[in-house]
């Protein structure tokens, strides 16, 4: 342990190697938050109580799109669907023992050691030449350079070459994807050619599925029969429909919005669907929810019922449990690689929260990312907003202080989103500014430090961003900044180790570049982002209920962006959020 290092004792017990900041004098033992404990009271740093509230989905001028043609994700981003809605689970939570002045600062520094403290805890003991599977897909996995099983891996591979429907659940970066693409494989690799679709991969969104595309192509590496194509909402629905005529592969990932119009749009594709064998909901709760499900079963109605059926993600809560049946065969397995007791997000993550006003959220996100900076010249850092629009105006502030930044979110071109992805993964020394499009599945090595700016639309989605970092056993940061207003949230993850910090000093320097910054970000911008910002908020059933005070945020976030009043906001918007006559917005 190096001088300066100090061992946290986590809410499970575990204990965290953190380097503390030299400027931290008080670095406390996080208190674990248990279920059924009384309700956080006010926020423990020294800030002026603000009003305020978040919600899920902004709008800024909605395109007229036919809705089957578009992903719900996207949807999502621009404020037209308002069903998937930011609940604080409230259970009941206390926040024990964090007195004022007692929080620790922020630890801006990368835990563990140099080599970011890779711990083989993710691995079995199993080999994958111990396991049935065939000489072509061994050697493709042994050229992925994959010797040992993940315990997904190893906890599912038997059960899914027995045919069975299975449910699994395993934290974030552990390997699921190959967990079942190597089995389906295996069984795609029996059966007689064919133009038939035999394996469906469906997830959430476009990053995902090219993602697993490209893993599934390792694994078809000496498979020469066999071949993946990909069909995604945002290319050129032709073009997609050409390539599947003249190259008709086995497998296809795909995002349900794109997979409908193919359904709906293209000559022969739902009798190739018929020969579906496998089909695999990545990110399952996530494609079950309200935002994707009917879509979901649309898609399901138009696939062989004998089949398999595969459902995988790092969160299953108990409602996608009960809904499974939409997918599965009753008698599916449940297989949970998270033990009893075990929280759901990784041990050498170190997760905080910190709580202050509105109009210190980009002064202090600027402190925390030059912190960071300083501390790891290897930094690699993802910051998530509430919509597309919200991040958009954020990545175009960090560019103006002169951040190496780059910028994700639907309302960017996809060949855009692809390019920023691509090179995200391969780089060091760059923030990556997200909506939730990067929020589930996507692989990025060595990411130093997540940060989530506002409410999480959930407790899942607070699980899955979070898992960006601390991948493949590695150690990670996690720093979730509420206004005083949104710490209700915290009820819902009382039983993670989520300690709070205190607000670091801003010094003047600070919240003079940050005012600048906001003072060259266009107008437009900040319009956008406060129209998308109220209807995130406004889709956050426990805020909207209070339209006066949702105003009186939002005006709050108009603020904090430097506008002296708030933007108008077209009528037909107003209408569409059900904000139409309420005092204190005004419209054009
Ligand atoms: N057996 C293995 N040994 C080593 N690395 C592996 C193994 N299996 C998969 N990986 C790698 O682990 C990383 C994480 O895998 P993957 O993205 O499938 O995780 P995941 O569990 O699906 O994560 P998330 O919940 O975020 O979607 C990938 O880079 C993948 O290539």
């Amino acid at each position: 342990m190096a001088a300066g290092d100090l061992l946290l004792r986590t809410q499970s017990g575990l204990p965290v190697l953190a380097r503390a900041f030299p400027s931290c004098l008080c670095l406390r033992v996080p208190a674990r938050r248990r279920r059924g404990a009384p309700p956080l009271t006010a926020a423990k740093v020294d800030v002026a109580d603000a009003v305020g509230r978040r919600v899920r989905s902004g709008g800024a001028a909605v395109p007229k799109r036919r809705r089957s043609r578009r992903d719900a994700e996207e949807e999502e981003e621009e404020g037209l669907a308002f069903s998937r809605v930011v609940t604080g689970r409230g259970r009941g939570v206390r926040e024990e023992g964090v007195a004022e002045g007692e929080a620790p600062e922020f630890d801006a520094a990368k835990s563990g050691d140099e080599s970011g403290g890779v711990d083989g805890s993710y691995l079995s003991d199993t080999r994958f030449d111990q396991c049935a599977i065939s000489p072509l897909s061994l050697k493709a996995v042994k050229d992925a350079g994959y010797e040992r099983m993940t315990q997904v891996q190893e906890a599912t591979l038997p059960v899914i070459l027995q045919g069975k429907d299975v449910l699994a659940k395993a934290k974030t970066g552990t390997g699921k994807t190959v967990a079942f693409l190597l089995p389906a494989i295996e069984l795609l690799s029996t059966l007689p050619r064919s133009p038939s679709i035999n394996l469906l991969v469906i997830c959430p969104t476009r990053e995902l599925a090219n993602q697993v595309a490209a893993e599934a192509r390792k694994l078809l590496k000496y498979h020469r029969s066999l071949g993946v194509q990909v069909v995604i909402g945002g290319t050129k629905l032709p073009q997609e429909q050409r390539s599947m005529q003249s190259n008709p592969c086995q497998i296809l990932v795909a995002t349900p919005g794109r997979l409908k119009d193919h359904l709906e749009n293209t000559p022969g594709f739902s009798n190739r669907i018929k020969g579906v064998k496998v089909l695999v909901l990545d990110e399952a709760d996530r494609l079950l929810d309200m935002g994707f499900r009917r879509d979901i079963e649309k898609i399901i109605a138009f696939i062989p019922k004998e089949r398999q059926t595969l459902l995988f993600s790092a969160t299953v809560p108990e409602e996608v449990r009960q809904i499974s049946h939409v997918a599965m065969k009753r008698g599916y397995k449940f297989i949970n690689t998270v033990k009893e007791g075990d929280e759901e997000t990784h041990s050498q993550v170190s997760q905080m929260y910190m709580v202050a006003p509105l109009d210190l959220h980009f002064s202090i996100l600027y402190n925390v990312l030059k912190k960071h900076i300083a501390e790891d010249a290897d930094y690699k850092v993802i910051v998530f907003c509430t919509t597309a629009m919200v991040t958009k105006l954020v990545a175009e502030v960090l560019s103006q202080l002169k951040l190496n930044i780059r910028e994700i979110h639907s309302r960017k071109s996809q060949s855009a989103r692809t390019k920023v992805s691509d090179e995200f993964r391969k780089s060091k020394g760059l923030i990556l500014v997200s909506s939730d499009v990067s929020a589930r599945g996507v692989d990025y090595p060595d990411v130093t430090l997540v940060i989530q700016v506002g409410l999480p639309a959930d407790r899942e989605q607070y699980i899955h961003r979070l898992g960006r970092t601390g991948r493949k056993g590695k150690d990670g940061l996690g720093l979730l900044l509420l206004a005083p207003w949104e710490t209700y949230f915290l009820n819902s993850v009382q039983d993670l180790s989520v300690s709070q910090a205190v607000v670091p000093t801003i010094d003047s320097s600070i919240q003079t570049g940050v005012k600048d910054a906001l003072g060259r970000v266009e107008t437009k911008s900040k319009e956008s982002a406060y129209q998308a910002w109220l209807g995130y908020y406004n889709s956050n059933k426990a805020i909207s209920r209070d339209k006066s005070r949702l105003v009186r945020l939002a005006e709050e976030f108009s603020q904090s962006m430097g506008l002296a009043i708030p933007p108008a906001i077209p009528k037909l918007i107003l209408r569409k959020m059900g904000l139409n006559n309420v005092p204190g917005l005004r419209s054009v």
